[in-house]
Parts: structure tokens; sequence; C-alpha cells
């Protein structure tokens, strides 16, 4: 499958504001890197340098690569999903799905029984089925956003970038999602790099994060490596605790200011609690 590696990406927008600074990472087919950092850090450009949508300076490339150079060779290798889709309203859900495969369609643009095939089932994974008939502009914020998600994925891609994809919707349906994305990376191999906001949930489904500040990367390495207290503090001015369940994945969970004291007593009565690891 894909490799995607990016080398001192550099983002300077018009109006000269640098909103990616050196930014280097690399994801191997069936890795999954989250891209964290707080507001304005700069994980959207950088998602949108990665997807070939802004001009940045310094490398990212796929390997293998895409055959020609056009949009659509790179269609069928990278799908891009921005964090605010713009959904045409008066298009059906299943037809606005549909077009996911474009990069697939002959001369006539017209989709074979192959590409609706694949369609229905992506429907059916995003629990789409009952929606398919559906103008878009009548779903709701997470139904949107999962129609969206199912867009990106009957593009078949190598690469899935995926800004935000579950800010719209409950937790029921973000447990689906990540779960879906997931188990195509590990089946298929899909390259996964999202931005999140949710640090428990980066943690938990990406092997490698990548955490910006002001454009520049601030940490880089496994869940544990990055989310520390402090390191979440000092990026993002939050006063959090870290725990680790007990496959050693790190959970975040915010700490209200006036009760940090209290909150660190705990923490170190229970570790003072703790049966040894090794009796
Ligand atoms: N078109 C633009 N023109 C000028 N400044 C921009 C433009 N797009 C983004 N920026 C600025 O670049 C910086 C990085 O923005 P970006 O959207 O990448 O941040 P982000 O980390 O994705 O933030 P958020 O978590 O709020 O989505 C911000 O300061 C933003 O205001």
């Amino acid at each position: 499958m894909s490799t995607l590696t990016a080398t001192d990406v550099r983002v300077v927008l018009p109006g000269g504001t640098v909103a990616v600074d050196g930014v280097s990472l690399q994801v191997a087919s069936g890795g999954w890197l989250a891209v964290l950092g707080p507001n304005g850090a700069g994980k959207s450009t950088l998602l949108r340098a990665l997807a070939g949508l802004i001009p940045y300076q310094g490398t990212v490339t796929f390997d293998p690569g895409p055959a020609g150079r056009g949009r659509r060779e790179l269609a069928r290798i990278l799908a891009y999903l921005p964090q605010r889709p713009v959904l045409p309203p008066e298009l059906a859900v299943r037809d606005y799905v549909l077009l996911g495969r474009t990069p697939y369609l002959g001369y006539l643009g017209v989709p074979g029984a192959g590409d609706r095939e694949l369609v229905e089932g992506v429907l059916e994974r995003l629990e789409l089925g009952p929606l398919a008939r559906r103008r878009l502009g009548t779903l709701s914020g997470g139904e949107r956003q999962r129609a969206a998600l199912a867009r990106a994925l009957a593009q078949r891609p190598r690469a899935l970038l995926l800004d935000e994809p579950t800010t719209a919707l409950d937790l029921g349906h973000q447990q689906q999602v990540l779960e879906l994305v997931d188990g195509l990376r590990r089946e298929d191999g899909l390259t996964v790099v999202t931005t999140l906001h949710d640090l428990t949930a980066a943690a938990q489904y990406a092997e490698r994060l990548v955490l910006l500040d002001r454009g520049r990367t601030a940490a880089d390495g496994t869940p544990a490596e990055v989310l520390t207290a402090e390191r979440v503090a000092a990026v993002y001015r939050a006063i959090v605790s870290v725990s680790t369940d007990i496959l050693g994945v790190p959970a975040v969970t915010p700490v209200r200011p006036g009760t940090a004291g209290i909150h660190a007593d705990a923490m170190s009565t229970l570790r003072d609690h703790r049966p040894p690891a090794n009796p």
C-alpha cells in the first residue's frame, strides 16, 4: 500500500502568516497518525498541504505515488475530508456518495454496477442505508458528516486524510466512525492521518501523535510519550490529569483549576495504594 512522508513542510498563507513551520512526519501503510494542537495551531493547514490543496514548501510524497500527475490520479490514492465539507443540499445521499467513484469513471462518466455495489456497501457500513434517498440539505450535522466520510471511502483511497471527522457526532457514532477507520487500516492497509481535538480518542486510535503549537512540532511520538499533563498544560493552557489504562494508553481529563490540588493528592494516594506490577 502507501507510505506518506512529509519533510520540512512550511505553509505561508496569503498575508504572510506562517501557519505550518517545518513539520515532518511519516505514516506507513496501515498506520494511523493523529495531528493534535490547540485552535489555530495549523492542523487543518497541514492536512490541506498534505492533500496537495494549497501551496507549501518542503516535500510530501506517497510511495508508491500516483500513476499520473493529475487530480484524478491523486484522488485514486488519497481522499481528504475537510472539517466543514460543503455538500450540495439538493443532492440525495446515495448520489453524493457515488461522486466518490468519479476518479474511476470512464469517458462518459457513468457509474457501473461495481461502483453502485461498492457505494451500497459503504452506505451500509456507515448506517446510511435508510437515509440514502434523503437530500443532503435535510440531514442533521452528524448525518452530513457521515455522508461526507462515506463519499471519501467510496473513493477507495490508499490514504485517508480526515480533518476532525468526529466533531458533529454523538458518542456512539464517534466510536462507530473511529472503529470503521481502524478496521480499514488494519484490514486494507489504509494509511490514516486525522486531526482530532479529543486527546483521549487520539491516544486510543492513533499509534503516533504529532502535537502542533503555533505551526511547529511541539512533540512527536507515541501517545504515552506525547500526552503528559505538563505538555498538555503548556501547549493547550489547560489543567488536565493524565491517567493510563491497563493497556498503557493515556486518557486526558480536564481538571477544574480550583480542584487541581485535591486531584493531585487523590492521584498520589491512588499511586501509593496501587498493587505492585509484578508481585
Ligand atoms: N486563508 C487564511 N488566511 C489567513 N490566515 C489563515 C487562513 N487560513 C488559516 N489561517 C490562520 O492560520 C492559522 C492556522 O489555522 P488552521 O485552520 O490550520 O488551525 P487549526 O489548528 O486547524 O485550528 P482549529 O483547531 O481551530 O481548527 C490560524 O491562525 C488561522 O487563523
